[in-house]
């Protein structure tokens, strides 16, 4: 899915066809009219409770809509010429409330790839439906597909208990369904001044979520929206856990049969997924969402999108977490598919046995080192073929060897062999979910366990918030240096890299490189405290060194012109001063049209959100350095050079802090 902001000639009709050809509604729900009480679902009930008294109801939302999900009871499927037209015409008499014809199979009764699924304005006429049934005209006005068949939940009939976490443009709270008692996760979804942009982003993960329906993919159960104030609510069931939190919680260790289980979840949440056309593309253990029964769903569809044959424009290659981003995404590709999950799914199977993340990058060009030096480097007929824009760029002179199975000895040999396909340097050799699910690591003893025969688990996420909140504290340099050593030891082992972390640097690089032909240290200044304030290096708390800016900064001196096209930095969540350094990023942000251009709008739409992600993100424990770095020699220089060279400045840079 992309934008409507999209290139190509085709009509707000083609596109609305494809998407009800191809959106297949989770909802069995009627539609039930609003004076209607419904008793057995969170996601399909209206209260008609008052105030609660958190002030969830005091910011306007005293006038909200509470949405529900909904179905009328006639889903004729229809050929796709008859779609457009009975969609056009039943708008006005049917208004929002049909359901949506079933995804269409192929022969085999298989599900085909949903075409690329656009977000579009709506008719007027669909848009006043919805309207009439409780959205706010911004929104209907934006992103109806995102809504369409849905009616709004009131907030009033939810009473908000606590914060349970900190998203990069969302906030999530644990909250109760005054209809039903059922503790829910309500995330919140603010849009600044109701940016379309940011609607349309926000509503390409409903729909995303809207076409997933399987035990292992969070389920989204409705949306709570204000007409005035610009804030949205996702309902989701509410989680105890995710899998980096419990992985990282001290005492807890996973047996085999216990690891077995929950990648055997992970691998079927997946395989739904991507059964329907979608690629996650930001698999990670802090977004594997566990239950109190150890059931696992897969989370945040933030970055998710649509793949397949049909899929004409290009993905963006500034997608999954550094960590776990594939080598084919650090060499720019543009054009992926299933294997980026798979090659993300490798690195928490690695991680689960090893008990910390396999690959930490901190860069992207370290991130790139990492994975030759443990998945050797790509075959030769690889580069041949390889049309990746960055990957002559980083073609070693020497191929590295590959050293899984020694890195690993200690894994079970099933384990050790799927990891072994997974992290397959060149992606057509990770397989799909299918296959790993056949491998030998699941049909061999021990079995997976069954999730509810696992240990119950204290729930961890208050206690996630409090530590937040002293982070925060710390940060503001009032928590006292003892307190400040307990924090540091009690943070996860395991914590990822910040997200998609390059897209920020990236973006604020490529804009101001295309304004202004400058090296890199005239932009970065090392003694610029709003790129080094409040920096920590993973696990220690020591100040940043400044040194490692200015090094970096001789470095970029030399690659300037690279730079400005492909920055591959990885910024920390310290990037959000940077930014903020920064304003013309933001307003330059959704008028670069060259970069919309180049890219193409999921790529465009991606980085902005990756910009956001850097910008709002704060629950992460741990924190690195913004490294200024990227592809720092002209394509040419020898890449081992570069490489260690890098890996120098960075361990000098940890040794002089
Ligand atoms: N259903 C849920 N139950 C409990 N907690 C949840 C649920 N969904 C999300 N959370 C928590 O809220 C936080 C943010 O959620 P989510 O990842 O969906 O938002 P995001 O803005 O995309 O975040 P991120 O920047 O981490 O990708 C996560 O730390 C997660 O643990």
């Amino acid at each position: 899915m992309g934008c409507s902001c999209s290139k190509g000639a085709r009509t707000n009709d083609t596109i609305i066809d494809e998407n009800i050809n191809n959106v297949k509604e989770r909802r069995s729900t009627p539609y039930i009219k609003p004076s209607k009480k419904r008793k057995n679902s969170a996601s399909s009930r209206i209260a008609n409770v008052g105030s609660s008294s958190d002030g969830f109801l005091n910011d306007n939302d005293t006038t909200l809509a509470v949405l529900i999900p909904s179905d009328a009871t006639n889903s004729t499927p229809m050929s796709s010429g008859e779609v457009s037209k009975v969609n056009i015409e039943r708008k006005s008499s049917r208004s929002v409330f049909q359901r949506r014809p079933n995804i269409e199979t192929n022969k085999l009764g298989a599900p085909q790839q949903p075409k690329m699924t656009r977000i579009t304005s709506v008719s007027n006429g669909e848009r006043g439906a919805q309207v009439v049934a409780g959205w706010p005209s911004w929104l209907a006005s934006v992103a109806g597909e995102a809504i369409n068949g849905w009616i709004p939940r009131k907030a009033d009939s939810f009473e908000k208990l606590e914060k349970i976490g900190q998203g990069t443009y969302s906030s999530v709270y644990k909250a109760r369904d005054l209809e039903t008692s059922q503790i829910v996760a309500l995330k919140k979804v603010r849009f600044a001044n109701m940016d379309p942009d940011s609607v349309r982003f926000m509503a390409r993960e409903i729909i995303i979520l809207r076409r997933l329906d399987h035990p292992n993919v969070m389920k989204l159960e409705g949306l709570v929206t204000s007409r005035v104030s610009g804030s949205m609510y996702l309902i989701f069931e509410y989680m105890e856990h995710d899998l980096a939190g419990l992985a990282s919680t001290p005492g807890v260790k996973f047996s085999e049969a216990q690891i077995k289980c929950y990648m055997k979840q992970l691998l079927h949440g997946l395989e739904h997924c991507h059964s329907r056309g979608v690629l996650h593309r930001d698999i990670k253990g802090s977004n594997l969402l566990l239950d109190h029964n150890n059931n696992l769903k897969i989370g945040d569809f933030g970055l998710a999108n649509f793949y397949g044959d049909h899929q004409k424009q290009p993905l963006t290659s500034r997608v999954v977490t550094l960590w776990y981003r594939p080598p084919e995404l650090l060499f720019g590709s543009t054009d992926y598919g299933v294997a980026v999950d798979m090659w993300s799914t490798g690195c928490i199977l690695a991680e689960l046995f090893n008990g910390k993340a396999i690959m930490p990058g901190r860069t992207e060009v370290e991130q790139l080192h990492k994975i030759f030096k443990l998945c050797g480097s790509p075959s030769e007929e690889y580069w041949k073929g390889s049309k990746l824009p960055h990957a002559t760029v980083f073609k070693p002179q020497q191929p590295y060897k590959r050293c899984v199975a020694e890195t690993f000895k200690s894994l079970p040999s099933s384990a050790l062999e799927l990891v072994e396909v997974l992290l397959a340097v060149e992606p057509h050799a990770r397989g799909t979910t299918a296959l790993a699910l056949k491998s030998e690591f699941f049909t061999t003893k021990p079995f997976a366990s069954d999730p509810s025969s696992l240990p119950k688990y204290q729930p961890r996420k208050e206690l996630d918030v409090k530590l937040q909140k002293e982070e925060a504290r710390r940060k503001k340099g009032t928590i006292s240096k003892e307190n400040e050593m307990k924090q540091v030891a009690r943070e996860s082992k395991a914590e990822p890299a910040p997200d998609a972390n390059a897209e920020l640097v990236a973006s604020i690089q490529k804009r101001q490189g295309e304004n202004n032909q400058t090296s890199m240290s005239e932009k970065f200044n090392p003694n610029d405290d709003t790129a080094l304030k409040s920096v920590m290096v993973r696990g220690s708390s020591r100040s940043p060194p400044r040194k490692e800016l200015r090094m970096q900064r001789s470095f970029v001196q030399r690659g300037s012109a690279q730079l400005t096209k492909f920055s591959n930095s990885v910024a920390a969540r310290d990037a959000s001063h940077f930014a903020i350094a920064n304003p013309r990023w933001f307003e330059d942000k959704y008028n670069n049209k060259k970069e919309k251009q180049k890219d193409g709008d999921d790529c465009t739409k991606d980085k902005e959100y990756a910009g956001k992600k850097n910008i709002l993100t704060i629950n992460c424990l741990c924190y690195v350095r913004m490294n200024i770095s990227g592809p720092l020699v002209s394509a040419g220089e020898n890449l081992d050079v570069m490489f260690k060279e890098h890996e120098r400045q960075i361990q000098l840079s940890c040794l002089s802090g």
